[in-house]
């Protein structure tokens, strides 16, 4: 079986060389220190925890062009036209793809989608370098994802660090237990179960429901992938999950945030 995260992160950590090459950390680092101040990070984390403890769905509403899995998902792609529609239906956040190579995303759909409403955007890519975290925030993403099953706690805690220093949020995202018990040593509040298995492209959303009982109180479920319909939805609430990610399920819809809004509202 072909490891799909590891050719991912290989094709990564060439990236981040030659980004490193023509603009040095020194220069990355300082046009995020720079965004931090002048466009100061929306608040994620608060966005998601605020309608979660009203007892409302918080969606994550995803913006992705193309996955490995699936091939082109979405022809017809609008970044900034998806995010205002996913905010008039009610998103409590955006997750934009920037992997240019697997993905067909881009750092450029992120700004688009971030300018076009006043949602926090994290950006959703695979981060093997503390370099990445510090181009997240000079891109404009108000968030980070961590994927537990290609970092170590040591390099998780520094990426959290940096992100927070930032004004970012983390969404740490886990797929078993062993990566669970990792995520659940950072002190972010938001904890990603993905039902799809990133080494496999398997999705069974028995996965959240599985790692429940060994989350902690205070920690808010992320459930991520594989939601299409409202017996999933069902499925998640039955166990108390109430906060969403979901992307093929919207973005096969002419209109993402209608799809958003039938779906949960
Ligand atoms: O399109 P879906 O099945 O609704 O899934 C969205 C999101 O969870 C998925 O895109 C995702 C979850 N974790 C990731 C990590 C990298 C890339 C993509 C992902």
């Amino acid at each position: 079986m072909s490891d799909i995260l590891k050719r991912i992160c290989a094709v990564k950590r060439e990236e981040v060389a030659a980004a490193v090459a023509a603009r040095p950390l020194s220069v990355v680092r300082a046009a995020a220190e720079d965004a931090a101040r002048r466009t100061p990070a929306r608040d994620f984390v608060g966005a998601i925890r605020s309608r979660v403890s009203a007892g409302q769905p918080a969606v994550i509403a995803e913006i992705k062009k193309a996955s490995p899995s699936k091939g082109v998902i979405r022809a017809d792609f609008h970044p900034a036209e998806i995010a205002a529609d996913y905010e008039r239906n009610g998103a409590a956040c955006l997750s934009v793809l920037t992997d240019r190579q697997f993905f067909q995303g881009a750092p450029e759909y992120l700004q688009a989608a971030r300018a076009a409403c006043a949602l926090p955007a994290l950006r959703k890519d695979f981060l093997v370098d503390a370099y990445q975290v510090y181009e997240a925030r000079a891109m404009g993403a108000d968030a980070i994802l961590l994927i537990a099953a290609e970092l170590d706690l040591p390099t998780m805690r520094d990426f959290e660090a940096i992100a927070g220093e930032l004004g970012m949020g983390v969404l740490v995202e886990v797929h078993d237990a062993a990566e669970l018990e990792l995520a659940l040593q950072l002190k972010t509040p938001l904890l990603g179960i993905n039902n799809r298995n990133l080494r496999t492209f398997e999705v069974s959303l028995q996965t959240t429901i599985d790692l429940l009982p060994q989350i902690p109180a205070g920690r808010i479920v992320v459930t991520e992938s594989g939601i299409l319909g409202k017996a999933d939805l069902e499925r998640m609430r039955g166990h108390a999950v109430n906060a969403f990610l979901v992307g093929e399920g919207f973005m096969r819809h002419p209109s993402p945030g209608r799809a958003l809004a039938e779906l949960f509202f």
